[in-house]
């Protein structure tokens, strides 16, 4: 019998299970947030942690390799070592059943064989999903408790891929134990997104095609491959930020209110706006892949993509990619939403543009400038508003400004979680509305599949930029194109007031 539960309640133990846990992401998101969530108690107790993976660990040597991400203070010693008290660690393949029953017996062990609630965390290559879903449905579901499974992307690479994943899952537990990632779901203003726009008279009445002209939603990564391109090169950055991250960001921006906020009703409008996108063509596209900088002050920004060791030299990759989304509905026909990430650029920015519409019949000899809300997810999570006003003193010239909501300003002592601490939270809890449901992930995939296979079919040439730079000017050009206009013109004044001189 598998009974399943929507929140933790009492004292039934709960055991936390990372397979890959020898791995890269395991190191430096998942056992930092396990322990950040411990510290802060936060977790049901009792709680007990267990690793699972290829290589013959101790938890000593584990807990080494985790230290540089735990950002452990002096004061919390006693804590951390209370943590890792709570930890095991189970050496096995992910083929066999040896390994699973090994670790199932160690889980029984750590529950004291009582009823237990379950999470698996699949810190792993998509080669062994397969297989160790397999064995965990048959080998280490607990039997009275609840079971859940964190599923990490990629969720395939295509359609068909990710189709033949999504079965596959579906045929061992039922989609309320899926718990698909997206960690771009976990920061906090893209959970923002909702309140921002359903809690706003003046936002949620101007959101929609009568007032807004376009929006433009970025991602952009100050590094390249640094070595890993490996990984990298098999998907690219439209898989690998496009069709995930700005998907489910644009998604929150255009989807109709829900009836709730309960989960599944939210997913619900998020698959209905996904439906009304058509699939994207290379004409809606801007491609690009990075050269290196030889006046890079690094050796990742001197070798260009090409030149990393793990990509092959005639690759036609992108690691740039600017798409433009129509949304055939009643809100947004004919608004453009621009999607646009690289690596390799010039600087580390993750932010949503809703720009409005020009002011018609303008009285200010063209000095207007079109408002735009800007939603800065990262780094320095803000959200402000660039509006026109009178310049102050003997004037009547008028000028940019901004209502300006900076949260290190407005909110200095609040603590943001990490997204990974508030994803995995949810997990306890039962909470789904910030992770993926399977039809959401069907419709993204109709919308990326037929350009990723044509690109990849016709080996299309992205265009070159320079490491460190802006990225190709044919992007720009595109969202010119396409109703986002850059004036050049707006100036911020650092959040200080300026004083004048009159
Ligand atoms: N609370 C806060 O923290 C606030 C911060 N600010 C800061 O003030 C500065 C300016 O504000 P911002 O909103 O960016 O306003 P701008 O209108 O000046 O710039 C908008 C963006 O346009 C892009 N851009 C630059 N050159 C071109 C070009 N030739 N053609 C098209 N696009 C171009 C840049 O982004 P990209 O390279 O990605 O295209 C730039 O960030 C920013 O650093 C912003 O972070 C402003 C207000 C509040
Ligand atoms: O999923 C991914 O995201 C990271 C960027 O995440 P962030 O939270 O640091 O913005 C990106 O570097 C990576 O390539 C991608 O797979």
């Amino acid at each position: 019998m598998v009974c399943e539960g929507t929140h933790f309640d009492g004292k039934i133990p709960h055991t936390f299970v990372i397979f890959g846990a020898s791995g890269d992401l395991a190191k430096k998101k998942i056992y930092p947030t396990l322990w950040w969530l411990y510290r802060d108690d936060l977790l049901p107790k009792p709680t007990k942690f267990c690793g699972y993976a290829r290589s013959k660990l101790t938890i000593a040597s584990l807990k080494e390799q985790c230290l540089p991400y735990m950002k452990v203070q002096p004061h919390e010693h006693k804590k951390y070592e209370e943590f890792w008290a709570l930890n095991e660690y189970v050496a096995g393949s992910y083929d066999g059943r040896t390994g699973f029953e090994l670790l199932n017996q160690q889980l029984e062990l750590m529950e004291n064989k009582n009823k237990a609630n379950r999470i698996f965390y699949l810190a792993l290559p998509p080669s062994v999903f397969e297989e160790v879903t397999v064995n965990i449905k048959q080998i280490c579901m607990s039997l009275c408790g609840w079971n859940r499974v964190i599923v990490e992307k990629p969720f395939g690479r295509d359609d068909a891929s990710s189709q033949a994943l999504s079965d596959h899952l579906a045929g061992l537990f039922h989609e309320e134990q899926l718990y698909r990632i997206d960690h771009y779901l976990g920061k906090e203003m893209v959970q923002n997104l909702m309140t921002i726009r359903f809690a706003n008279k003046i936002l949620s009445s101007t959101w929609n095609r009568e007032n807004i002209a376009s929006v433009l939603i970025t991602f952009k990564e100050p590094f390249g491959t640094q070595g890993r391109g490996g990984y990298f090169d098999e998907f690219g950055i439209i898989r690998d930020v496009m069709q995930n991250h700005l998907l489910q960001i644009l998604s929150l921006v255009a989807m109709e209110k829900p009836v709730s906020c309960h989960p599944d009703d939210i997913r619900d409008e998020k698959v209905k706006v996904l439906k009304s996108i058509e699939a994207l063509t290379l004409d809606d596209m801007v491609l690009g892949q990075y050269l290196g900088n030889p006046q890079g002050t690094n050796d990742d920004a001197r070798t260009g993509y090409l030149e990393d060791p793990t990509v092959s030299n005639d690759s036609t990759t992108p690691t740039y990619a600017l798409g433009v989304l129509k949304i055939n509905n009643e809100r947004w026909q004919g608004v453009p939403f621009i999607l646009r990430c690289g690596k390799a650029l010039n600087e580390r920015k993750a932010e949503v543009r809703i720009q409005y519409q020009d002011v018609p019949g303008d009285i200010f000899e063209g000095s207007t400038k079109r408002n735009e809300l800007v939603i800065r997810v990262q780094p320095g999570e803000a959200l402000y508003f660039k509006m026109m006003t009178k310049s102050p003193g003997i004037t009547f010239d008028i000028e940019e400004t901004e209502l300006d909501l900076t949260y290190e300003h407005r909110y200095k002592d609040s603590y943001l979680p990490d997204a990974y601490e508030r994803l995995i939270l949810d997990v306890f809890c039962g909470s789904q509305m910030h992770f993926v449901r399977s039809d959401e992930l069907r419709e993204a995939w109709r919308i990326f599949t037929p350009i990723l296979h044509k690109i990849e079919r016709e080996r299309v040439r992205p265009i070159t930029y320079q490491y460190g730079s802006r990225g190709p000017k044919e992007a720009d050009q595109k969202c010119e194109e396409n109703n986002f206009k850059y004036s050049g013109s707006y100036k911020w004044h650092g959040g200080k007031v300026a004083t004048s001189n009159l």
